[in-house]
């Protein structure tokens, strides 16, 4: 049986107008007709929404003459009620889910366009969606078979409620903050995908169930985007398990309703960083099913349900029973192409296969015959003792005397059309090794072996006396041993099966454990990757070469990634020597305050650096130690000196005295500095020297700039310059 697909059209939102539907539904005939009467009048739009067809038609939007049509197993369009979906797609599940089918219902489609109003609905009672109505129609078809039986069939019902939010799996009946940041770990159990550590819901009653519900989706994540103010940022996965008792046999089976998340188109969304995040992930999974429907469609042989949690939970095509997709639509314009997509992959899903298979029952009491296959070759001449050790069965009659001139056989009566002798040693065949224990059999068992013999008179009337009761008996006993050997020997290959189950279980755990930590790391890694990249290209090299170093771990073989980081490495030393040297200053001058600030900040700055004995780039990018960085003798100095003019207040002055002597020195005019006192002109050429070296750093860094002296510190730091010297200059320039 195929997925059932059934398109529903949502109404005009206020902020829509009628001008703008664009989606029909009829037959081509209605449809060329009502295109041609719809004119300007767009209510006739609106009504043609009300036809009730199993096609749905947009216009192709490169072609606006043209129509795409598309057909599924039901069309719902703007004016079908809440209630009349349920009635006609969802109600008729619920018989088989009792019956022991799983079924799985989810809403697909784009965001804004009904899922969460189709599958959870509004608080009235005509807005209640499929979800509320479906667990009503649960209690009140359990109510009933139960009260058709007599009580003597009883149904339970548990739920699970969880949200898949960023690829991450969460439990909604626990509080947001008791998540952890991986979220529960997803487990392959006999063909079916389950979450482990995931609670479950004993509700009895439909007003338990509300509020349970209610309660879960306060947790699930929900945000106001441009297209939805109460989008949904997660696929929510309700599961109703439902246990039928019966007096002989246990049935479970689940219904799965699934209110997915909407693909969003960005460019209309205008999401901000953190919706971003999440829209990538939702359209990563919706993509990752479309992918999945692709691929069951053209009968790939790897179909790739593992790239996203979503698509493994919904496992379309693998899981057996029923499924039902709703695809919700939004009748507008500006949803064309989203629209066109959807109804592209609902097409295609509606051609995908489901076994509709019932779950396995579990037999209560001893296991039926029906599951020991081995017992078949014997089992026809046996059939009613077979069904006497079964619980369901009634008990066969034990008592000899009370039956001496019966037949011997109910047993055989219905079954054996051979001569009991023949029979019994039908019987007897497989059990030839025990003969002799039965020949040696004390006087109370007689032995079988006489009747092989031709029988004397006496012995004919003793076997024909001993057949009556005592062959049923024995025949039942020795059928009831080997039944009992069987069941033990089942029992013990049951168990360890059941160890070996268990056993691959773990090993299976442990590797899925593996992947998805090595998935995850390496999603942490790229995530690095991706970081560097960004500071890389904004040109924040330190940033850069940090976000790499983190991603290292992840990638321990990679060379291109040891290549980019030594690369990286040497040019944020290059760069952190360059920042060593005073900074070119921001404006052509200054103002006197600017000066003053600027200095004092650098001082502050450096000050922290000669503390930290580092620079605190290095120390950010990693570069604990001094040996990291090869530090030239006379940036050392430099150093030095500057501890000297920090603990001097008179260099931090910013008056004309000093605005002077730093014009001179910015000048660079030999003439002019050799005059200052202190200086010579071998000095003075020494100083304009350094100044042009300074000028030269720079253009190496790509920077080009002008160097000028700032500060009475900076003017210390230069070459052949002592602090000395500079309170000399400072003191002998006329204010
Ligand atoms: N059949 C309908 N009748 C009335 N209103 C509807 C119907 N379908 C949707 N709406 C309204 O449309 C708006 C969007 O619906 P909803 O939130 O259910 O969309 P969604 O597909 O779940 O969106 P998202 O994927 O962003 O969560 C809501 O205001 C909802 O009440």
């Amino acid at each position: 049986m195929s997925v059932r697909v059934v398109a529903r059209i949502r109404p005009l939102l206020k902020s829509e107008r009628e001008a703008d539907v664009i989606l029909r539904t009829g037959s081509a005939a209605d449809s060329k007709s009502r295109q041609s009467s719809i004119g300007d009048k767009s209510d006739k739009k609106l009504a043609a929404l009300r036809d009730r067809d199993n096609v749905v038609r947009i216009p192709n939007p490169k072609n606006e003459g043209e129509e795409y049509a598309f057909q599924f197993n039901g069309v719902y369009d703007a004016t079908v009620s809440q209630q009349e979906l349920f009635d006609a797609e969802v109600a008729p599940t619920i018989k088989h889910l009792l019956n022991g089918f799983d079924v799985t219902l989810f809403a697909y489609g784009v965001t804004g366009t009904g899922k969460t109003h189709t599958m959870r609905g509004g608080k009235t009672l005509a807005d209640r969606g499929v979800i509320p109505r479906l667990l009503s129609g649960i209690y009140r078809r359990s109510k009933k078979i139960e009260k058709d039986t007599e009580g003597n069939t009883t149904v339970k019902v548990a739920l699970s409620y969880y949200e898949i939010y960023n690829d991450k799996v969460y439990d909604l009946f626990e509080p947001p903050e008791k998540r952890t940041l991986a979220g529960l770990p997803l487990r392959d159990n006999g063909g079916k995908t389950v979450v482990c550590g995931l609670s479950e819901k004993p509700c009895t009653t439909l007003k338990e169930f509300e509020q349970l519900y209610d309660q879960a989706n306060t947790n699930r994540s929900t945000s106001a985007t441009k297209l939805n103010a109460h989008s949904s940022r997660s696929h929510a996965i309700l599961g109703v398990k439902v246990t039928v008792t019966t007096p002989d046999k246990i049935r479970v089976s689940t219904v799965s309703a699934i209110d997915l998340a909407g693909s969003e188109d960005n460019r209309r969304t205008e999401n901000d960083k953190e919706r971003m995040v999440e829209s990538a992930s939702i359209n990563k999974s919706l993509f990752v099913l479309a992918q999945c429907v692709e691929a069951i469609n053209k009968k790939q042989h790897r179909i790739p349900y593992r790239e996203s949690k979503m698509t493994r939970i919904l496992s379309l095509g693998q899981n057996n029973g029923l499924t039902v997709m709703i695809l919700n639509l939004a009748p507008v314009r500006s949803y064309q192409l989203d629209t066109i997509s959807s109804l592209n992959v609902a097409n295609r899903t509606r051609k995908i296969e489901v076994r509709e298979v019932e779950n396995d029952p579990m037999f209560k009491g001893p296991a039926r015959p029906s599951i020991r296959p081995s017992l078949a070759g014997t089992r026809q001449p046996l059939r009613a003792l077979t069904a006497s050790v079964n619980v369901n069965m009634p008990a066969p009659i034990k008592d000899a005397a009370a039956r001496d001139d019966d037949k011997p056989v109910k047993a055989f009566s219905v079954y054996s059309d051979k001569p009991q002798a023949k029979l019994v040693s039908q019987i007897r065949k497989p059990e030839a090794p025990k003969r002799t224990s039965l020949s040696n059999a004390p006087s109370g068992l007689p032995s079988l072996k006489p009747a092989r013999q031709p029988l004397s008179a006496q012995s004919a009337a003793q076997y024909d006396d001993l057949s009556a009761a005592r062959i049923e008996e024995m025949v039942e006993k020795k059928v009831e041993e080997m039944l009992a050997m069987r069941a033990v020997s089942e029992q013990s290959k049951q168990t360890q099966v059941r160890e070996l189950n268990e056993q691959l279980q773990r090993r299976l755990e442990q590797l899925e454990q593996r992947i998805e930590g090595t998935e995850d790391a390496r999603a942490e890694g790229l995530s690095y990757l991706l970081m560097a990249k960004q500071h890389q290209a904004r040109g924040e090299d330190g940033s850069a070469l940090r976000m790499y170093q983190l991603a290292a771990p992840h990638f321990p073989h990679n060379q291109k990634l040891a290549g980019k980081i030594a690369t990286l490495k040497e040019r944020v030393h290059a760069k952190a020597w360059e920042q060593k040297a005073p900074s070119p200053p921001k404006g052509k001058t200054g103002s006197m305050l600017s000066l003053k600030k600027d200095s004092t900040q650098t001082l502050g700055k450096r000050q922290a650096n000669s503390r930290d004995d580092d620079h605190m780039d290095l120390t950010y990018n990693g570069f604990s130690s001094d040996e990291d960085v090869p530090r030239p003798q006379h940036k050392k100095r430099a150093l030095a000196k500057l501890a000297q003019i920090e603990e001097d207040p008179e260099l931090l002055d910013s008056s004309p005295r000093t605005m002077h002597l730093l014009s001179i020195i910015n000048s660079r005019d030999v003439s002019q500095i050799k005059m200052l006192k202190g200086v010579g002109a071998k000095k003075a050429e020494a100083l304009v020297d350094c100044l042009c070296e300074m000028d030269q750093t720079s253009m190496d860094a790509d920077d080009a700039y002008r160097f000028e002296v700032r500060s009475l510190a900076e003017l210390s730091q230069l070459k052949g310059v002592g602090v000395k010297t500079v309170e000399n200059m400072r003191q002998g320039v006329l204010a």
